[in-house]
């Protein structure tokens, strides 16, 4: 399972109150009470849900605050009971997770000030003018780190920091050995240097004559976590300094990429709670009393299919308005405005997420699960009108980057998701990359994944990747892997535009739905100088390529034969009083090494080919053609 998923089991009884409250809030807390709301319910024959709802009291809230500062410590309870939540309690520090940091979190225990009645239900996210951000509204309070926590913050003490917030920011973290690498005394073979960002890996190589040799690959990235960083230290450096441009019309997306026991989940699940606890306490001090409100909604990519999280597997639909604004019909939204909330929500949506086995995992994620904390405002402050987008920070927990590779022993079924994850991850890495060299075309048509999140991707965005790796060296391809795909996603930001501005001129407004995806090559470069990817074209060149290798093995294998057969002459006569046997034996040796050496490497080649060729069967497969 990926990130934000395995630990986040709930009891038998929690499941229970997240269902039974689940079921009251799809029945009850349907805000129809707004009038385009209400248009939208009649349009779809739906018209007594709004009369329901015009009876919901707004004290059953789905999140609730503390109206009078008091904090209610450890009020979290898995048992409790949802649905008679009406009463209220200080939303934060509920958790046996830690919050970040919480010194300063202290600061602010049992906050509140805000009258539960403040907040109304929740409502479906169905309208596509949902999706549009606010236009401009004069916030009160002035600057966003009016609130002295952001004042104090480190990362956000100079003035109006939204704007030295990176569009695109790439992370590394590092794992540490864990206790399995440790019995196996398996080497570290990654080296940080955290004050320069920098990291090398130390690759373990053949020579010719067997000798191993040691290749150093060196990556610099704008972080470099190492195995001592703590969680609140990768929130305080990746997901902090966006938390206040969420209020300023910004849409962010932060994701872990990196292969199956990397630390994805590990790194990304505490990051959405501390990044709700944040946004609630600007919400809640800085902006109180201004109409802003926090909507969570779950959902998973699986197959290329859309399902709700928190709506029983709902599937979902994804639609483009007029505007082009991407609006997913159907997903249930809800208005949250407490921490404890968010992570039951979570919980609830982890323990639907489609998991299964493959080569590489037992139990793995196959599917990638988008997270949205989404901060809307009344357009005149108040509860009166249908509220606005004004930010959204999405949270990808992506299926592992190695699903696609390891196919071996895969089932057709695995072998297609393979597909797809790699299309969606090759897609991803092209969007950002566009976004980063503010062209004007997005290529988010590569994926599912890409077209769902392609209104964090337009206007004012911020993308925070976090790679993770893992410092075995039985680990190093993937970790080479994971850290040149970094590498990828951020060249473009060091200065090196070529690579777009070739591909802007391949791509025009009118090309867009003819962005072809090429997933053979191992990191997926997509065939940007070929409108017309032909899959026939590379079956071909991959043939060719397999002949000349299959070619050159049978050669060095004809030589070794003929080296033997020669040297067992040689030998024969060397067997006889007086010659000098150890030399020849040792002559002998060093030429057979030498020959074992290069039809290992031809055969190390061979595997790969394969595997590139498994590749692109599956991509053609999954792709119709
Ligand atoms: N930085 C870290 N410090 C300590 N332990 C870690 C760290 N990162 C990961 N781990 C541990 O390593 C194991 C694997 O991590 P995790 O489950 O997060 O990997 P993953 O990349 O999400 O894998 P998958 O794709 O299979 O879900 C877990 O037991 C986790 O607790």
């Amino acid at each position: 399972m990926n990130a934000l998923g395995r630990h986040g089991q709930r009891s038998g009884s929690s499941v229970a109150a997240a269902a039974q409250h689940q079921r009251q809030y799809t029945d009850n807390f349907v805000d129809v009470s707004s009038s385009s709301n209400g248009q939208w319910l009649q349009s779809a024959g739906l018209q007594h849900l709004q009369q329901q709802s015009s009876n919901t009291s707004s004290s059953m809230d789905f999140g609730y605050y503390n109206g009078n500062g008091a904090q209610d410590s450890r009020m979290y309870n898995n048992s409790r009971n949802i649905s008679t939540q009406m009463s209220v309690t200080g939303g934060a520090n509920l958790f046996s997770e830690p919050f970040s940091p919480p010194a300063r979190h202290k600061k602010f225990g049992g906050v509140g000030g805000d009258d539960p009645s403040d907040f109304s239900p929740g409502l479906l996210d169905l309208h596509s003018h949902d999706t549009e951000l606010i236009s401009e509204v004069p916030i009160s309070g002035a600057s966003l780190y009016a609130d002295p926590y952001y004042e104090n913050s480190k990362q956000n003490s100079k003035k109006d920091k939204g704007s030295t917030v990176a569009k695109i920011k790439v992370v590394v973290r590092k794992r540490p050995l864990n206790k399995k690498e440790l019995a196996k005394n398996e080497e570290d073979i990654v080296t940080t240097e955290s004050h320069s960002n920098c990291l090398a890996v130390h690759e373990t190589k053949l020579k010719v004559d067997l000798t191993e040799y040691l290749e150093k690959h060196e990556f610099v990235f704008d972080a470099v976590l190492n195995e001592e960083v703590s969680n609140d230290e990768v929130y305080h450096e990746t997901v902090e300094p966006i938390v206040p441009i969420i209020f300023q019309r910004t849409k962010a997306t932060c994701f872990a990429y990196g292969q199956t026991g990397s630390g994805k989940t590990f790194t990304m699940k505490p990051l959405p709670l501390k990044a709700s606890r944040d946004i609630l306490r600007l919400m809640h001090h800085t902006y109180r009393g201004q109409g802003f409100q926090l909507h969570f909604s779950f959902f998973e990519i699986y197959g290329g299919k859309l399902f709700d999280l928190l709506n029983d597997r709902k599937k979902l639909c994804m639609r483009e308005d007029g505007s082009k604004q991407v609006c997913i019909v159907g997903l249930q939204e809800y208005r949250v405005s407490d921490v404890e909330t968010i992570k039951e929500l979570i919980d609830r949506g982890n323990s639907t997420r489609s998991t299964g086995t493959t080569g590489a995992n037992e139990e793995s994620s196959r599917s990638h699960a988008i997270l949205q904390l989404c901060v809307k405002r009344s357009v005149d402050g108040s509860e009166l009108k249908p509220a606005k987008v004004v930010g959204k920070l999405s949270f990808i927990d992506l299926a592992g980057s190695e699903r696609g590779a390891d196919t071996t022993d895969n089932d057709k079924q695995t072998r297609m998701e393979g597909a797809e994850i790699n299309k969606s991850l090759l897609a991803l890495k092209e969007c950002i990359r566009a976004l980063d060299n503010d062209q004007g075309h997005i290529p988010f048509r590569g994926s599912k994944l890409t077209e769902v999140l392609r209104d964090s991707f337009v206007g004012n965005s911020r993308t925070v990747m976090v790679s993770c790796i893992s410092p075995n060296a039985g680990s190093c391809e993937h970790t080479l892997n994971t850290l040149r795909y970094a590498d990828r996603v951020k060249s473009l930001s060091k200065g090196n535009k070529k690579d777009a501005i070739n591909f802007k001129e391949s791509t025009t407004q009118a090309e867009e739905d003819d962005y072809d995806v090429d997933t053979t090559e191992e990191f997926y470069e997509p065939k940007l100088e070929s409108r017309n990817w032909n899959p026939d074209d590379d079956l071909n060149a991959l043939l060719k390529e397999e002949e000349e290798l299959v070619d050159a093995h049978r050669k060095q294998v004809e030589d070794t034969m003929n080296i033997v057969r020669v040297e067992m002459n040689l030998l024969v006569e060397a067997d006889k009083p007086g010659n000098q046997l150890d030399d020849y034996v040792a002559k002998l040796n060093t030429v057979l090494a030498q020959k074992a050496a290069a039809i290992l490497q031809l055969q190390n080649r061979l595997a790969h080919f394969q595997k590139r060729l498994r590749d692109h069967n599956v991509l053609v497969s999954s792709s119709g053609l």
